[in-house]
């Protein structure tokens, strides 16, 4: 579904050089939930956002579903990035429009006519909830409620893939765990592969089919709990590995 192939990408300082991320290589399977943990710094983000194109690689190549998006002119990946839903840590709302509109926004720029996006936009927002809320504004709703107006624009295009940058980092645990049920929802429902980023163990621990472990850049540790198979790590991730995985091995999900 997803490839990621020797992917690096380094910013300019004034400082210097800073490598963010230094060639990785991951592939996500269809229909996964596939996390991507480490701690602040570590260069997940832009890892993520290497996915959609959102940060271009100074190198490495990137491929969703068969297509090459690092070599796609910009009117081709705009047209891709269509089927690649993204949510985020602050949501990224439009704040001065409704709801509804919210939603409408990635509809009206893929060219839906009026009546279908009308019927897509409620699909959506029945999907998460959050029907009556339609005519609101993004600032009378509480965080986990941003979230799921996020989710729902993020899921209007039917997207095959839906990448997720510390979607509850800014949610108390509660409403969390309701996210993290939203999300599974969505791949078990749609078959929407997920890639999520995350500093908190937790998420991994209770979403997560596999897990690499990021660390200066670099993934040190990758591991699927999906057959009971873990592949020894490159370099110890000691603590991560041990806590996702109970001694390791034990813990299924
Ligand atoms: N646009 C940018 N310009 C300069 N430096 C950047 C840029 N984006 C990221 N960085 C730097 O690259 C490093 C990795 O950042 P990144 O956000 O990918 O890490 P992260 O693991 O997601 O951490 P966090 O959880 O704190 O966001 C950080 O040191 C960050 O300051």
């Amino acid at each position: 579904m997803l490839e990621l192939s020797r992917v690096s990408k380094s910013f300019k300082l004034k400082a210097g050089i800073y490598q963010a991320v230094d060639d990785v290589s991951i592939e996500v399977k269809a229909g996964a939930i596939y996390g991507i943990i480490g701690a602040s710094g570590a260069g997940k983000s832009t890892l993520l956002r290497m996915i959609n194109l959102l940060e271009v690689p100074d190198s490495g190549t990137v491929t969703v579903d068969g297509h090459i998006l690092t070599e796609m002119s910009d009117k081709r990946l705009r047209k891709e990035r269509q089927k690649i839903g993204m949510i985020f840590q602050q949501f990224n709302l439009v704040y001065n429009v409704t709801v509804s509109r919210n939603v409408a926004i990635p509809l009206e720029l893929a060219g839906l006519p009026k009546r279908e996006r009308i019927n897509r936009v409620q699909e959506c927002l029945d999907f998460v909830g959050l029907t009556d809320k339609a005519e609101q504004y993004p600032a009378q709703l509480s965080g986990g409620q941003r979230q799921r107006v996020a989710i729902a624009r993020a899921l209007a295009n039917n997207p095959k893939l839906l990448l997720c940058d510390e979607p509850t980092s800014s949610l108390d645990p509660v409403t969390t765990a309701d996210i993290l049920n939203v999300l599974r929802h969505i791949n078990e429902s749609f078959g929407v592969t997920v890639v999520i980023v995350t500093h908190e163990m937790d998420v991994v621990k209770t979403l997560c089919s596999h897990i690499s472990v990021m660390e200066s850049g670099k993934i040190i540790d990758s591991f699927s709990r999906e057959d009971g198979g873990f592949q020894p790590a490159a370099v110890s991730s000691g603590s991560y590995r041990d806590q996702i995985l109970g001694k390791a091995g034990e813990a299924h999900v």
